[in-house]
């Protein structure tokens, strides 16, 4: 890849707030290039996947604009090398990255479009007002908001260390270990009990500065041998602060959302813990992670 190339990609990204398709004269004009040579390089890029043709015009692929967040991270002198991806058969795209430091850290794109809006009204909340929500804005949008949920958290709150952050990319310290999902506690040499209470201290801890996960599971905390863990995948936390004004000015039926995710993780987190002979109810943890 050339920086001409890079330089039409990012033509067609930034017009791609305005259009579906980018058509090719825009492309032409904003290029200042030569048109023959603007033709022959969205061929190649299209060949490699980088952006996709139809007959209105280009438009950047998921590919492309991946290569674009990556790009920067590199003439920001931050990343070196990408390596092996990480959560294999997951919907979003992790990777093992090598810091010009040295430093292993991990890469997360956000793939919004191809996962869908699915994750209900708590992406309305902050899309809302947004008219025309294309994949690239979302998929950025949410990216932003891992980083700032991570910076907002870290170090108070075991989550991953917080890096940078580009387009539908975030960059965070990278975490020896495995989802709870693939452990056998019984196998480690830990204190289950004093786990399971070590992670709802951690769900309170998040509650005070003023988040509740939203999605919290064995898939999304990590453990080691020591039995020592961290809470990953902040993509669709939700701010009890944003919640709350919500509360006063919307009715009734919008008050359970703080309670209703919040418990919901709380359960999540107590079936996991079942078959180690947790038997907690979710009501009491409730009661404790809010302080009542
Ligand atoms: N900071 C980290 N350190 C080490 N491994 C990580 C880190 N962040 C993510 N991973 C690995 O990548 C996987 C996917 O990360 P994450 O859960 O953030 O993405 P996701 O796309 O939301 O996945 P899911 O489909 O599970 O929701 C994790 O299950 C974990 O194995
Ligand atoms: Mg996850
Ligand atoms: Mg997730």
């Amino acid at each position: 890849m050339r920086d001409r190339d890079w330089k039409i990609l990012r033509i067609i990204e930034i017009s791609m707030r305005h259009h579906e398709w980018v058509p090719v004269d825009e492309i032409i004009k904003k290029s200042k290039l030569d048109s023959n040579e603007v033709l022959y390089r969205l061929k190649v890029l299209n060949r490699h996947k980088f952006v996709n043709r139809s007959t209105y015009g280009y438009r950047l692929s998921h590919k492309g604009y991946d290569g674009l967040a990556l790009n920067t991270f590199i003439k920001r002198d931050l990343i070196k090398a990408i390596g092996n991806k990480l959560g294999v058969g997951k919907e979003g795209d992790v990777f093992t990255v090598l810091l010009t430091s040295n430093r292993e850290a991990v890469l997360k794109f956000h793939k919004l479009g191809r996962t869908c809006f699915t994750r209900g009204k708590r992406y309305r909340l902050y899309l809302a007002d947004k008219r025309h929500i294309s994949w690239l804005y979302a998929s950025r949008l949410t990216a932003e908001r891992e980083f700032q949920v991570l910076n907002d958290l870290y170090p108070v709150v075991k989550v991953p260390e917080p890096i940078d952050q580009n387009r539908h990319a975030i960059i965070m310290g990278k975490w020896d270990g495995v989802e709870l999902k693939r452990v056998d506690l019984t196998k480690l040499d830990i204190d289950i009990k004093k786990l399971f209470w070590d992670i709802v201290e951690e769900i309170k801890k998040m509650y005070n500065i003023g988040y509740i996960h939203g999605d919290l599971s064995e898939f999304n905390i990590l453990i080691n041998e020591e039995g020592d863990f961290l809470i990953i995948d902040f993509a669709q936390a939700i701010e009890v602060r944003e919640d709350k004004i919500v509360l006063d000015i919307l009715p009734g039926e919008f008050k359970m959302d703080i309670e209703y995710y919040l418990k919901r993780d709380i359960g999540n987190l107590l079936r996991y813990f079942k078959k180690y002979g947790i038997r907690e109810s979710v009501d009491e943890i409730y009661n404790y992670v809010v302080g009542k």
